[in-house]
């Protein structure tokens, strides 16, 4: 597994920048990166991602694509002139979606991580039953996040849940991405699998997605942090007993 402790990622779920803007100027330099996604991405385009990254954090940017190879292929070559470090696609696009990804990425964006969306955090078994799914979300993540990986990309987004099962079968060096984070006693909102910071940190994930457990807490910048050491010391511990062994 990586040696690197867990990082937190914000979720800025809010139409603008300025909408969020003290926890994010309280926040800099205390959590690296910050997840643009389709609220914001939609309200104020490819120039909120430059505000983040202006701001000092690295940006992640959450299109979650899913289209035909050619034209999800060439979403990344349009993305690839902005300062993000990751970026969403659906791995249920398919393989060869994934391959003609992979391929503008190599080509426009080398230094940029492709995350590939294994069953999406607020899919229970009886949902992910209803598309037409027999397997459960568990199985379904193993398959998309090894078709994933097969077809190029570097990292995968998953529920929590799916980290231990993840990590025993695929690379070390695969990124794992995981949202559905809830601390002990927060509401689960949308949320089907979910786990606590420590529990996802001490499975092996690379990184945690929150946003409404920090932006709707009575103080944001001390939620953040509390999550951010909360992930780290579970790392920490996990990586200690691993160097032990
Ligand atoms: O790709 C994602 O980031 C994502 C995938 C997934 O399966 N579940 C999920 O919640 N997300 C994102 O992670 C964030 C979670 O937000 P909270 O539930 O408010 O912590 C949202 O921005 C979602 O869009």
């Amino acid at each position: 597994m990586s040696s690197a402790p867990c990082e937190l990622i914000l979720a800025l779920d809010a139409p603008r920048p300025a909408d969020i803007a003290p926890a994010l100027r309280q926040l800099q330099g205390t959590v690296l990166w910050a997840k643009v996604g389709l609220e914001m991405f939609t309200a104020c385009g490819p120039d909120c991602v430059r505000e983040i990254a202006d701001l000092g954090y690295r940006v992640f940017l959450d299109l979650k694509l899913h289209d035909i190879p050619n034209t999800v292929a060439r979403a990344v070559t349009s993305v690839a002139s902005l300062p993000i470090g990751m970026l969403t696609l659906h791995t249920s696009g398919g393989r060869e979606m994934m391959q003609w990804a992979a391929r503008a990425r190599a080509e426009h964006a080398p230094e940029l991580l492709l995350l590939g969306v294994t069953v999406l955090t607020s899919t229970s078994a009886s949902s992910l039953h209803e598309t037409g799914v027999a397997a459960s979300p568990a199985d379904q993540v193993r398959r998309l996040g090894s078709l994933a990986v097969e077809a190029g990309l570097g990292g995968l987004v998953c529920s929590p849940l799916e980290i231990a099962l993840l990590r025993t079968a695929l690379a070390p060096s695969v990124t794992l991405v995981t949202p559905g984070i809830r601390p002990s006693g927060t509401a689960t909102d949308d949320q089907a699998r979910i786990l606590t910071p420590a529990q996802a940190a001490a499975a092996g994930a690379n990184f945690l997605v929150v946003g409404r457990p920090i932006f709707n807490a009575p103080d944001p910048v001390a939620a953040a942090k509390l999550i951010a050491q909360e992930a780290a010391h579970a790392s920490s511990a996990k990586l200690s007993s691993h160097a032990a062994q």
